[in-house]
């Protein structure tokens, strides 16, 4: 089986899950909607190797060779693993995963990393649904050791197989997990996240002291505020939304994170989230100011 990865989208995530597996030596075929938009993902990755090895960190320049940015799906054929990460919506990942099997071999497998939607349901009437599976990474992909393998209804076991072996060859953690819907992360993040929301509209504390409570108190390594920031605002709000409607009211959007997305504050993609960010992505002091 080819060892070359593919990945749709050169967003937070496929960036990331870009330069993991060119890290670990892998080629890898990056594609976004247009070739100038796969290009700057893989200037986006080059700046952030950049900044580590100025500090005197990170895996070093030479894993940007194995990442050949493209703008047609075509450029995935010869590929023997393709990770879908284009925006959380049902019917766009289904079309993708459709038209990358349409330029794949059968023994392709075809993966999803979506945070929260149903893998049965991206994969029906793909052709050879039982190629398709859940690679759910995190943020940030190359500090962030867990896999979640989301297995489907038809999911095939030298699926599975396939998709641990080359998870693990990029030295990841895998947890095999069924399809229900937010799995086992996302269902119980978003309820973190969006409780902070609700104390936050409640008044209970201003976002600086939940996120200070919930590190320093409860040992997450980042509070909820900044999490959200990092994660996507939109993201964080699309997940929720479908778990709200497959799980019920304990996942009901707080108003103040959907009028938020509303106002364009989608995180530090966009500068401004909770927090504020300046042009180098520092966090402007005092900017955690919502009530
Ligand atoms: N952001 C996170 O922390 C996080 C963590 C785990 C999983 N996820 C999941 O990963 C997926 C991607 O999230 P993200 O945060 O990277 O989003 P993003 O908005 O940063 O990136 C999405 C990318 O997809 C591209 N895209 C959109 N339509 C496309 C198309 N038709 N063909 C090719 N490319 C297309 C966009 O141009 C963009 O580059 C989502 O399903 C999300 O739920 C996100």
């Amino acid at each position: 089986m080819s060892s070359t990865v593919g990945v749709l989208g050169a967003g937070i995530m496929g960036r990331g899950i870009a330069q993991v597996f060119a890290a670990a030596g892998h080629a890898v075929v990056l594609c976004d909607v247009d070739q100038a938009t796969a290009e700057r993902g893989h200037a986006t990755i080059r700046a952030g190797l950049e900044r580590a090895a100025r500090k005197g960190g990170g895996p070093g320049l030479d894993l940007l060779e194995r990442i050949e940015p493209a703008g047609e799906v075509s450029a995935f054929t010869g590929a023997g693993l393709v990770i879908e990460a284009v925006p959380e919506d049902l019917d766009l990942k289904h079309r993708m995963l459709t038209d990358v099997a349409a330029v794949t071999g059968r023994d392709t497998v075809l993966a999803s990393n979506t945070s929260a939607l149903p893998i049965t349901a991206i994969a029906a009437g793909v052709p050879g649904p039982e190629r398709v599976i859940g690679l759910h990474f995190f943020n940030p992909v190359h500090r962030m050791d867990l896999v979640e393998m989301v297995c489907g209804l038809q999911t095939a076991p030298a699926t599975e197989t396939l998709a641990r072996e080359l998870c693990e060859s990029a030295g990841k953690v895998v947890v095999r997990v069924s399809d229900r819907p937010g799995f086992v992360t996302s269902r119980v993040n978003v309820l973190i996240g969006n409780e902070a929301f609700h104390m936050l509209s409640e008044g209970v504390a201003g976002a600086e002291e939940i996120d200070t409570a919930l590190k320093h108190g409860l040992n997450h390594p980042m509070g909820p505020f900044e999490l959200i920031d990092l994660v996507g605002l939109d993201t964080r709000l699309s997940v929720l939304r479908g778990l709200h409607e497959s799980l019920g009211d304990r996942f009901r959007p707080d108003p103040l994170l959907v009028s938020l997305v509303q106002a364009g504050r989608l995180g530090r993609k966009t500068g401004h989230g909770v927090y504020r960010y300046d042009e180098n992505g520092k966090r402007v002091p005092g900017s955690g100011d919502l009530r």
